[in-house]
Formats: structure tokens, sequence, C-alpha cells
């Protein structure tokens, strides 16, 4: 039988290293959620992004996706809360997890996650980028909804000290470009806007 998968996009940061929402920045005339949006598109017609209240009202809302808000009493607590509220809202059997910051994610990476999670039963398939765990890039299954609370009722919010309590299938990827990041404006300027003056 088929497995149910639905995406989440976190998209409920701050952005304070970068100074303005970095969703919204744009790659080729495409904001950078776009592109988790397009590589996800392919496994799931079904997408949740999970922002925050200031940040709601600027994404624009398709038949793929539904934009919703962290719930109230984990509000920012950072990505745990998104993937929470997420799987709250919608249960699926499979989450396929994606940051907004990623404008050169490709769906040859969730291709890849997907196969291993055919080949295991593991809660989770995390990405290790050349030695770097990618943890915001990741498939998750359901059964680690009430852990991903727990983490939250206890404040251990990071996505390693998560993937500690659960049985996770590290699984090493040799591509770094698609986990590429903009964090800063240093960020962007390095990646993008090289690449641009590169293809003009
Ligand atoms: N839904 C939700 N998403 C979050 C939250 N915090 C971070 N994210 C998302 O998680 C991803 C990684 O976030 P970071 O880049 O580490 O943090 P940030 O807050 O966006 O940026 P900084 O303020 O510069 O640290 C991004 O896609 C964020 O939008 C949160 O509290 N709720």
């Amino acid at each position: 039988m088929n497995k149910s998968i639905i995406g989440i996009i976190l998209g409920g940061g701050q952005s304070r290293r970068f100074g303005s929402p970095k969703a919204f920045e744009e790659k080729d005339g495409v904001a950078f959620y776009e592109y988790s949006v397009q590589a996800m598109g392919a496994f799931t017609k079904d997408i949740i992004l999970v922002t925050n209240t200031n940040l709601l009202s600027r994404f624009s809302v398709n038949s793929l996706m539904h934009v919703i808000t962290d719930i109230e009493d984990i509000n920012g607590l950072g990505p745990l809360a998104g993937i929470y509220s997420a799987m709250d809202r919608a249960k699926a059997d499979w989450y396929l997890v994606s940051p907004i910051d990623v404008p050169f994610i490709e769906a040859s990476i969730f291709e890849m996650l997907l196969q291993q999670h055919q080949d295991s039963d593991t809660d989770a398939i995390v990405p290790i980028v050349n030695g770097k765990l990618q943890p915001l890039i990741a498939v998750l299954n359901y059964s680690i909804k009430e852990k991903v609370k727990e983490q939250l009722r206890i404040k251990e919010l990071s996505m390693r000290q998560l993937f500690d309590k659960c049985r996770v299938t590290y699984f090493a990827i040799d591509k770094e470009k698609p986990f590429i990041n903009i964090n800063t404006k240093d960020d962007l300027e390095r990646y993008i806007m090289k690449e641009e003056e590169e293809n003009a």
C-alpha cells in the first residue's frame, strides 16, 4: 500500500542574521521558499508551510501549499515547533522537511531520502553531506510526533537532541550545492549574486 506523504516547510524563523525575512529573498526571480515547494511538489500535493503571525499574509497560498502558524504555546521555539505544529495539523505516514533558505535544493535530494525510507524501518532519514549533518532536510515518520512534543516540553530544542532519541538512518550524500543555506547577506553575495553574475 502507498504511504501518505506531507511536505513541511519551516518558515517561522526571525532571519536576524539576514536582516529581513529571507523566505522572500529571490534567486532568478523566484522567492527562496518557492524552491522548497518545487522540490517537494514532485512527491506530494500536500505541503504545509509553518510560519509566524508576522509573515503569515506574505506567503502566497496555492493548491499545493497551506500556510499555518506555530501552535500558540510553542510559537517561535524553533524548527521543532514548526514540525510539531504541522504534524498536529495533518496526519501522514511520512513528512518531507525543508527550511525556506535553501534556494539550490533539488527534488533529487528528496528522491534519495525517500528511497532510503523505503528500505529502512527507522523513524527518520537524515542526510550527512561531506561529513556534516543536515538535520532540517529530512524525511520523518509520524511516529516521532510525541517525541517532538516531549522535546518541546523539556526545552531540548535542537534536532540533534531529537535524533538522539529516535531510530535514525543517516544517509551520506556527496552533493553539497543543494544544501547551501543562506543565513547572512554575505552568504547571499557569495552564492547567489555570484551565480547570477556568472550566468548573465
Ligand atoms: N515554524 C518555525 N520555523 C522556524 C522557527 N525558527 C526557525 N524556523 C525555520 O527553521 C529554518 C532554520 O532557521 P534558522 O536559519 O536557523 O533561524 P532563523 O530564525 O530563520 O534565522 P536567524 O534569526 O538568523 O537565526 C528556517 O527555515 C526558519 O524559517 C520557528 O520557531 N518556527
